[in-house]
């Protein structure tokens, strides 16, 4: 690995370290709080309101509560979510809280059941992140699941974070993929 890999490494190590004490003055229960007016904006969106089928995340502690948005757009539109395999995220779709299963690796809840094959049709992707900055840079948790997804979809990409996490400047390597749009409050 070359030098300059390896300092951009060093940094987003470094960068996931300071939100990660930044976000522990924060309980869960503020953290919910915090997300409503964030979840407002989203749904404002012009790219939010025309999709019809959207990836979202099903939040972990540390996200922004995506959990009663979900079930919420589940109603309106199609709703697919991330299912960890090995390596790369497959993607399948929210059929309600009772289909949901624990993720291997991380325990994340997912949906049970057949990968969603149709992934041209997805026309939104909210993504979660440790950090972006105003360029609409992201970083992620440091297993490049999103930036290999990212890859091979066109839809528009959002980027959500609480404002602590809207940083000047986050490093980035070649693999980075640039959110369309950041939403955070
Ligand atoms: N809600 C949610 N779902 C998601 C993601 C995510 O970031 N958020 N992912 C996006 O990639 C994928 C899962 N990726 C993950 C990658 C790394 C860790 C992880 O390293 N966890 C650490 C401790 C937590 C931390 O780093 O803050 C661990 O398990 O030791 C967790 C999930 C797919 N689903
Ligand atoms: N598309 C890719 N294919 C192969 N390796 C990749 C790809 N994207 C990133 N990597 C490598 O994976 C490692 C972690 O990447 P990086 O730190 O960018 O992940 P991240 O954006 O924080 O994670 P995530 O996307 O899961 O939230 C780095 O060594 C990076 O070079």
């Amino acid at each position: 690995m070359n030098v300059s890999k390896q300092s951009i490494e060093a940094e987003k190590r470094r960068i996931r370290k300071e939100i990660r004490v930044v976000k522990q003055n924060y309980s869960l229960e503020q953290k919910k709080k915090l997300s409503v007016p964030i979840l407002k904006s989203l749904e404002q969106l012009p790219e939010f309101i025309e999709a019809k089928t959207i990836m979202l995340y099903w939040s972990m502690r540390d996200e922004v509560y995506t959990h009663d948005f979900v079930c919420k757009w589940a109603k309106e539109k199609r709703v697919i979510l991330p299912s960890v395999k090995g390596e790369t995220l497959d993607l399948k779709l929210f059929e309600g809280i009772d289909n949901l299963i624990e993720g291997e690796h991380y325990g994340i809840p997912e949906p049970e059941g057949s990968v969603f094959m149709q992934e041209d049709e997805i026309e939104l992707i909210l993504i979660p992140g440790i950090a972006f900055d105003r360029e609409k840079n992201r970083m992620g948790r440091g297993k490049a699941y999103y930036d290999r997804l990212l890859q091979s979809l066109s839809a528009f990409k959002i980027g959500i974070c609480f404002d602590f996490q809207v940083l000047d400047h986050v490093p980035i390597d070649e693999h980075d993929i640039k959110m369309d749009e950041i939403v955070f409050q």
